[in-house]
């Protein structure tokens, strides 16, 4: 007899339940992963150099335009603690409000790479965190992936000391677009969002002081006092690099290109419902930028749409 197949979960579907299972979630309101942030607001201005890259509207404005930022700690804990080595990476969302009413998302986190290539790796990475707490047996799930996943086992082992601020904290596209310029011409390039004020991090004595919001909090103060900024740059492909796995880095030397100044400059009111509210889209571009083939961008939008219907309820 025919045995029919049996369903199978689809992978952003797989993802999101992945995520539930190490936060204890869903957590009602609250994103499956990037659960707890802050959401201000400010202007990009783009560079002299952003045309010759991509004739996008944002990058070819003379002037400033709008965007919407919500900085995250990992995990889909809605109380994780800011200095919690597990809230690294941390993320920034970037919304641009192009002239004309339409708009474009960057979606970055606090690493250079990825610790997988393919989404299926991270729906079994973040399965066997899942099944690693503290009755699992040795070697447990999570010990056993990374044996087997060298570079996942050198990410997981990168330093990532608890940040200063959220403005003293440098993020990373890693997942690689193609840029297009007036003439025609493409590239492909990573984004790199560097802090003004520079990378400063956390002494092990301020971590143990450190108050459970202590990022949420002190960015507000900070935009009280002065523009937070960001320098915006473009690490630009060279012919024959690699565009479809986040968990390699480009060589160091390739070209940086500065696309312009993110200036934060006030933050939103009604925090709570404003941030539920959103959904940022890796995937929402404009003209003069494309996805890369990579598989795990191209499945980020699907699994955001998983948890956005799962939290908007
Ligand atoms: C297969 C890989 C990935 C999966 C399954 C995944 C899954 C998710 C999910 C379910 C959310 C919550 C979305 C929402 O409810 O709005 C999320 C948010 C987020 N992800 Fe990913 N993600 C992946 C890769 C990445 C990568 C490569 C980056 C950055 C380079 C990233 C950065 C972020 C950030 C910053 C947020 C918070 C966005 C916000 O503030 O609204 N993710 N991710």
């Amino acid at each position: 007899a025919d045995t029919a197949a049996a369903p199978t979960k689809s992978v952003p579907v797989a993802a999101v339940e992945a995520l539930n299972v190490i936060s204890g979630g869903p957590h009602a309101g609250y994103r499956a992963n990037h659960a707890k942030g802050v959401l201000v607001t400010g202007s990009f201005l783009a560079s002299k150099d952003a045309a010759a890259l991509t004739m996008a509207p944002h990058f070819n404005s003379s002037k400033p335009v709008p965007v919407l930022v919500r900085f995250s700690n990992g995990t889909g804990f809605p109380a994780m603690q800011d200095a919690n080595p597990n809230a690294s990476p941390h993320g920034i969302a970037i919304r641009f409000q192009l002239p004309g009413g339409a708009s474009t998302d960057i979606v970055s986190i606090s690493a250079s790479t990825f610790p997988v290539a393919t989404p299926e790796e991270f729906v079994q990475l973040l399965q066997a965190v899942g099944q690693s707490g503290p009755d699992a047996v040795k070697p447990t799930p999570i010990e056993k992936f990374l044996a087997s996943h060298p570079i996942a086992q050198k990410w997981v082992s990168t330093p990532r000391p608890a940040p200063e601020s959220f403005g003293t904290l440098a993020f990373y596209g890693v997942n690689a677009f193609e840029f297009t310029n007036a003439k025609g011409q493409s590239k492909f390039t990573r984004y790199q969002i560097l802090p003004m004020a520079g990378e400063k991090s956390l002494s092990a004595a301020d971590v143990a002081k450190a108050t459970p919001n202590y990022l949420m909090d002190e960015l507000p103060t900070r935009i009280a006092k002065a523009p937070v900024k960001f320098r915006l740059l473009a690490q630009v492909a060279e012919k024959g690099d690699q565009t479809i796995d986040g968990s390699l880095a480009w060589p160091a030397d390739r070209k940086l290109v500065e696309l312009g100044v993110i200036s934060l400059t006030a933050t939103s009111p009604d925090q709570v419902k404003a941030q539920k509210a959103l959904l940022f889209n890796p995937l929402s571009l404009t003209d003069g930028i494309s996805a890369s083939k990579d598989p795990v961008l191209l499945i980020r939008p699907a699994a955001y749409g998983v948890s956005f219907g799962q939290r908007v309820q």
